[in-house]
């Protein structure tokens, strides 16, 4: 071990999610070979003990690089002195349970959270929201952490990414790795609009290599609703894919994206692209030194300019509903 060890907090540790994103922090694919991790796991009371019997299974599987690990249902135990803060654990929406109570359990989870990373996260600290609805559960947090720089934070669009990217790859017959600037716009949800039209493949648009009808009747809906696919399919949400994804964005924050490409996050807008400034969005970005950057200059015709307006409303108003909840 060549550096002191990196506090990592994962919230929700003793999900689905949780099982399939400690092992590979541990074992150094979130942040690099040469650096030690201090795990944190958080969770409620009622998940302690599953969490426990994680712990002994990281235990057994002797990472060289796992340095420690803490269990803790105290948030500010959790995030105290954490670089890396991975805001998995959220109330899923139950029976019967409208967008509006969705949000306000929510708002009781990253309203806290927030807090405490803003009592005590280190000075570097950097936090991925993957708890849905993860733009405006990261809005909350964000905003119950006044002295944390608003661009620490980010959501997870990276998953619906990489299923953009999975399906490009198999329409066109190409590996993945030959699948350039794939662009996810809006909310993490339905109405997300996933773009081919800055897309390459070959060094040409993969709109031109794919016919209209395919590209809004099967992709889109495709991307945009594979995790209700999945809770089909599975019986459960997506968990190792979604694991996967976080360990991803987190890499792609800390060490870049590769010259010439992007990849997709849900930052705080700016104002680019005519997304109101500070909900958080997913765009185009790159990553340097530890910093997202949006993507600039792309052009937006019609058709992209309806799906991500359309989006960006959806997004506009779960912030007004928090904003009424006094969640803002
Ligand atoms: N952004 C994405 O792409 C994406 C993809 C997949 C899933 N998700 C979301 O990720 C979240 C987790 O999914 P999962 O399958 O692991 O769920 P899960 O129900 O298996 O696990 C969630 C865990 O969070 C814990 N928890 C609840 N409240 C907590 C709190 N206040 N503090 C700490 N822990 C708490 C629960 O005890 C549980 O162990 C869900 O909201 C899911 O919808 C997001
Ligand atoms: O879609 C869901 O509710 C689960 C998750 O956000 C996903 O995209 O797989």
């Amino acid at each position: 071990m060549s550096q002191a060890p990196v506090k990592v907090t994962v919230t929700g540790a003793a999900g689905q999610i949780g099982y399939a994103l400690l092992f590979r922090i541990a074992s150094g694919q979130m942040l690099g070979p040469d650096t030690p991790v201090a795990l944190s796991m958080l969770e409620i009371p009622q998940g302690l003990k599953a969490a426990e019997g994680t712990a002994m299974e990281l235990q057994d599987c002797a990472f060289p690089l796992l340095d420690s690990i803490q269990i803790t249902d105290d948030a500010t135990q959790a995030f105290d002195g954490t670089s890396v803060a991975l805001l998995v654990g959220a109330r899923p929406r139950g029976p019967g349970m409208e967008r509006g109570d969705l949000l306000s359990a929510n708002g009781g989870i990253f309203k806290p959270q927030g807090q405490a990373l803003n009592a005590g996260a280190a000075d570097d600290v950097r936090v991925l929201v993957v708890g849905n609805p993860a733009n405006t559960n990261a809005l909350i947090a964000s905003s119950f952490a006044p002295d944390i720089p608003t661009t620490r934070f980010s959501a997870m669009t990276r998953l619906d990414h990489f299923r953009a990217v999975g399906q490009v790859a198999e329409k066109l017959g190409v590996p993945v790795s030959d699948v350039h600037k794939i662009t996810i716009w809006g909310n993490h949800s339905a109405t997300q609009y996933p773009d081919l039209f800055h897309a390459e493949v070959g060094g040409r648009s993969v709109a031109d290599q794919v016919e209209q009808e395919w590209l809004e009747g099967t992709f889109i809906p495709t991307v945009a609703k594979r995790g209700a696919a999945i809770i089909d399919a599975r019986g459960a949400s997506s968990a190792a894919s979604a694991a996967n994804a976080a360990i991803m964005h987190v890499n792609t924050w800390v060490h870049g994206t590769p010259e010439g490409d992007w990849t997709s996050a849900a930052v705080p807008s700016d104002g680019s692209y005519g997304v109101p400034e500070g909900i958080f969005s997913s765009f185009p970005v790159t990553a340097s030194g530890g910093e997202w950057s949006i993507v600039q200059g792309l052009e937006i015709d019609d058709f992209s300019r309806g799906r991500i307006d359309a989006s960006v409303k959806e997004l506009t108003e779960e912030r007004d509903a928090v904003k009424a909840l006094g969640l803002l």
